[in-house]
């Protein structure tokens, strides 16, 4: 994928670490990211083994084009700098951090990563990072946060610690949550970096699910984080646009070219004002209808 081309992150699936059918198999279910556990899906006495199999995994499988995420070990924890070191060597795209209170953490984790690719050889700045919010502290800081650093790629709201820091637990109507996902997705669209929800834990709770995603799409998260493959078609279906959707941002688009050969930055397309934003936003539809395969080779909607 060119640099300069949005990268698509509507599913970052979690892989428990320590289990090795789910590590070798976790590139089949098409999620744009997969994000290796070495956290809280394993136990304390399975972290040193999780580690190995995570990098012996990196080194041999090919999970095709999926951004490859890990989960590190906190920063307050013995695992964290041998977590940092292996997952570096490995060449991983992202180290996500969790339990994010402060801009600190990120710079101490920056600092730790540049170590660890000058040791081992890794071109110095290749390693991206991302923040999960998981606290009330975190949450009020989550803006410095994302902007802790250029390595930043995202930051994620992380509803299971975070409810139980906030002395409440997860309800059907997210009420509970409105501050800190308006929080998150604030702060990452003025760091200009990705903002993912929190996971959806209830498997047999589809109706449920779907209206999370429905909810956390119109608020404008790139996508979720997930605990299971199932969970991947249902969020890629929420995030499709229709028929019409696409063909509107078709139009935009050759109205928009059509105008720069004029000389014009902004035109009227059937009496609504087309410019920079509306165009921005019909390039996204065109990326998400591309990545849904919806688009044949001249770039027709094709039927479903
Ligand atoms: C609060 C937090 O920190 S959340 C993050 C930490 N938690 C996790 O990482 C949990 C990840 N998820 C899981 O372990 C599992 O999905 C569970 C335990 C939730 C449910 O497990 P199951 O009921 O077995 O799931 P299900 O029946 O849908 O599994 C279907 C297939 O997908 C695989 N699969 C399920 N979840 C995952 C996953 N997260 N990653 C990769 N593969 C998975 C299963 O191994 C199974 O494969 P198989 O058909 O080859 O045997
Ligand atoms: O990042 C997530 O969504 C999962 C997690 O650790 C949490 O909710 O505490
Ligand atoms: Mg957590």
């Amino acid at each position: 994928m060119a640099e300069t081309e949005e990268r698509l992150r509507r599913t970052m699936m979690f892989v428990p670490g320590n289990n090795p059918a789910m590590v070798k198999d976790a590139g089949i279910y098409g999620a744009d990211s997969i994000m290796f556990d070495l956290e809280d899906a394993v136990s304390m006495t399975e972290k040193d083994a999780a580690r190995v199999l995570v990098y012996e995994s990196l080194k041999t499988q090919d999970y095709g084009d999926a951004e490859l995420v890990v989960r590190v070990n906190g920063q307050d924890t013995e695992y964290y700098h041998n977590d940092v070191i292996a997952m570096v060597k490995a060449g991983i795209d992202v180290i996500r951090l969790p339990k994010v209170e402060s801009a600190d953490m990120i710079k101490t984790l920056v600092k730790d990563v540049e170590a660890a690719e000058k040791q081992v050889g890794r071109e110095v700045g290749s390693t991206h990072v991302m923040a999960a919010i998981e606290s009330a502290k975190g949450v009020l800081n989550v803006a410095e946060i994302a902007a802790a650093s250029n390595r930043m790629i995202g930051v994620a709201l992380s509803a299971e610690d975070y409810t139980t820091d906030m002395k409440t637990h997860r309800y059907p109507d997210g009420a509970e949550l409105e501050f800190s996902r308006n929080m998150v997705l604030h702060a990452a669209r003025a760091a200009g970096i990705a903002a993912f929800d929190t996971v959806f834990t209830n498997m047999d709770d589809t109706d449920g699910f779907y209206r999370e995603t429905r909810y956390i799409h119109q608020l404008g998260f790139d996508g979720k984080s997930l605990v299971n493959p199932r969970q991947i078609a249902m969020v890629n279906d929420v995030y499709q646009p229709t028929e019409k959707e696409i063909e509107n941002a078709k139009n935009v688009i050759n109205a928009i070219e059509e105008a720069k050969v004029k000389g014009s930055g902004v035109i009227s397309m059937n009496g609504q004002m087309v410019d920079r934003p509306v165009v921005l936003r019909a390039q996204r539809v065109m990326m998400l209808a591309k990545a849904s395969n919806l688009l044949d080779e001249e770039g027709n909607y094709i039927e479903k």
